[in-house]
């Protein structure tokens, strides 16, 4: 697949999921190098740069794309032998596809460990990362039941109940709104994000706000599924996580709105849960408390202030 073919199936979703973005696009950039000549380090890296900036183009909000990009681009600083630039920069591409694998798998067993036997577990939209804390528990021979959200407007909660069932997972589909009213006989929820600010607030799918409210007024445990690669580096020098507006079309058809001519259809893809609705973020690192999201940015992702002046921004202002 080319960069190009990869930068539109993101943008369309149907390359989806904050991680498997990071992942698709470390692959594209891996890809891209191979086909590169390797004559002229320049063009070498201008054509990387353009790339790379395409890729980040597509969504705005899930920060482990610009993460993942900014990773494997580092990996040309400071070099001006093309051999040694891709050799550099294949490898870096492929390690941070084979490490948010594991990372994923590595959730799963400690996001288990928060699981007892017989919870019954919420989980909104189709995280791998949540998911993985789930089936690692059933696996562990768990007896567990979910509730999973529809997930309006694009539905991905059909993707989670299909891997549930599939498993072999008692499951309740819900619609979104319904989450309030069944959180009476909810256990934990367990969700996973898009992006986490220095301030340990979480953005993840519309609607995870809501859930974290109601569970916060039922006194029923939140916590958030992400690899490292989610946390926001730029929001320690105060930049802010753009949040994504989709197509109005996903919601309403344009025949109908062309009826509904006073009405305007807005469609956020993604909202903000405060650190407070937050009990704990699972990482493959380990637990933390959403209070140290800096901790987990300046430890775990080696951020340092020069980050900031090189060619490539770890997310774009609002
Ligand atoms: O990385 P993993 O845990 O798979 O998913 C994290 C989040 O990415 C998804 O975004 P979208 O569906 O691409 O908009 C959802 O918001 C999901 O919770």
């Amino acid at each position: 697949m080319t960069v190009e073919e990869t930068a539109e199936k993101i943008r369309t979703m149907e390359i989806r999921g904050a991680g498997r973005i990071a992942r698709y696009a470390a692959k594209a950039l891996l890809d891209h190098s191979q086909t590169l000549s390797g004559r002229d380090m320049a063009s070498y890296r201008k054509e990387m740069q353009q790339a790379a900036d395409l890729l980040v183009s597509t969504r705005p909000t899930a920060v482990s794309l610009p993460n993942a990009v900014n990773l494997v681009m580092k990996s040309l600083m400071g070099v001006s032998d093309i051999k040694t630039a891709k050799t550099n920069l294949e490898e870096r591409a492929a390690a941070f596809v084979r490490r948010s694998e594991e990372a994923v798998s590595k959730i799963g067993k400690i996001g288990a460990r928060n699981i007892r036997d017989g919870d019954v577990v919420l989980t909104h939209c189709n995280s791998e990362a949540a998911l993985a804390c789930i089936l690692e528990a059933h696996q562990q021979g768990m007896d567990i039941e979910v509730y999973a959200t529809e997930v309006r407007p694009r539905n991905q909660g059909h993707i989670t109940a299909r891997t549930l069932s599939d498993a072999g997972i008692k499951t309740n589909f819900i619609v979104d709104s319904a989450a309030r009213f069944f959180m009476k006989e909810v256990d934990l929820c367990i969700t996973g994000a898009d992006a986490i600010t220095v301030n340990g607030s979480v953005i993840n799918k519309i609607g995870t706000s809501q859930i974290a409210l109601a569970a916060h007024e039922a006194r029923v445990s939140f916590l958030v599924a992400a690899e490292t690669y989610k946390f926001a580096p730029c929001t320690i020098v105060g930049e802010r996580i753009l949040i994504e507006e989709r197509s109005p079309d996903e919601i309403l058809s344009p025949e109908m709105r062309k009826e509904l001519r006073n009405v305007t259809v807005r469609n956020p893809t993604f909202d903000i849960t405060p650190a407070d609705y937050v009990d704990l973020i699972i990482t493959e690192a380990g637990v933390f408390p959403p209070e140290m999201a800096y901790t987990v940015i300046r430890e775990q992702l080696h951020w340092d202030s020069s980050d900031l002046s090189s060619d490539y921004p770890y997310c774009e202002e609002e």
